[in-house]
């Protein structure tokens, strides 16, 4: 059974369809890139998937429960990282994770020994006694990041996870991950960083205009192209724009 499977899904804001009849089914046990370029519509797809935003049409299952019939049982399946996560900023970081824990049904004990070992993993230590609200852009990444993991989710969602994360938190935050997908869990992670979702994922999908461009295993994706960023250029058509001839009055010479 696939982790996710999406069928039809649409959405519109107004006269701008931001999503435009996405079929997709992602396989289990891969860490998964969605990758398009600015507007393509992943932060609509994701919450729509996490059920976070209603689709106007269209159906989502996640390890074969629909998301919009039975949102208790597939909440409590999937960890979710959403972008520009708002959290609850008084609350220290400990305070957080003992809170969401709890919120997931946890026992306290075992809210306490799993919090302690994410928050050494992922260098928060020292932090834990902090507001969140004095957290770095990085730090609230992280903590974010421990929040959903903190039930061992079947499925993880994360929304730009590296973005405004320093390469040390970047590494800690990848060790993580693989180690959870590598027990069989899944992870889709929306990215620009086409480096980044080369080196990480082994199936990717690729987004532009609301619309799945290409989909699987990253070999078949990429092709004959020499790198993921190539063959993304090429299938979002944005091959050869530049902006050589519209900017000729930027730069040295005339002012
Ligand atoms: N709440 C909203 N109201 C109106 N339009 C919206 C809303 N949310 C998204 N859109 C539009 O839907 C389209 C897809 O946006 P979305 O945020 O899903 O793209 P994205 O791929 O996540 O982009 P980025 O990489 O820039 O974050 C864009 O044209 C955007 O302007």
């Amino acid at each position: 059974m696939p982790a996710v499977r999406v069928e039809g899904l649409w959405k519109r804001f107004g006269e701008q369809v931001a999503v435009a009849g996405i079929d997709l089914e992602i396989p289990a046990g891969r860490f998964v890139g969605l990758v398009g370029p600015n507007g393509a519509g992943k932060t609509t797809t994701l919450s729509m998937v996490t059920g976070l935003l209603r689709p106007d049409s269209g159906r989502v299952e996640i390890g074969g429960a629909d998301v919009w019939q039975d949102p208790a049982a597939v909440k409590a399946r999937i960890g979710v990282l959403p972008e520009g996560l708002r959290m609850f900023e008084r609350l220290s970081g400990r305070e957080l994770l003992a809170y969401t824990g709890r919120l997931r049904g946890l026992p306290g004990d075992e809210v306490d020994k799993r919090a302690t070992q994410l928050l050494d993993v992922l260098d928060l230590a020292g932090a834990q006694n902090k507001l969140v609200v004095d957290y770095s852009t990085g730090m609230r990444k992280k903590i974010g990041l421990a929040a959903a993991l903190l039930h061992n989710p079947e499925v993880l969602f994360l929304d730009e996870p590296f973005e405004g994360v320093d390469p040390v938190s970047a590494q800690t935050i990848r060790k993580v991950l693989e180690r959870y997908t590598a027990s069989g869990a899944t992870v889709v992670f929306s990215s620009h960083v086409m480096e980044l979702v080369e080196s990480l994922c082994s199936w990717v999908a690729v987004l532009a205009g609301g619309r799945i461009r290409a989909h699987g295993p990253l070999a078949d994706v990429r092709g004959d192209a020499p790198t993921l960023q190539d063959a993304f250029l090429e299938l979002v058509g944005m091959r050869g724009n530049t902006a050589d001839d519209n900017l000729d009055w930027l730069g040295g010479g005339t002012r």
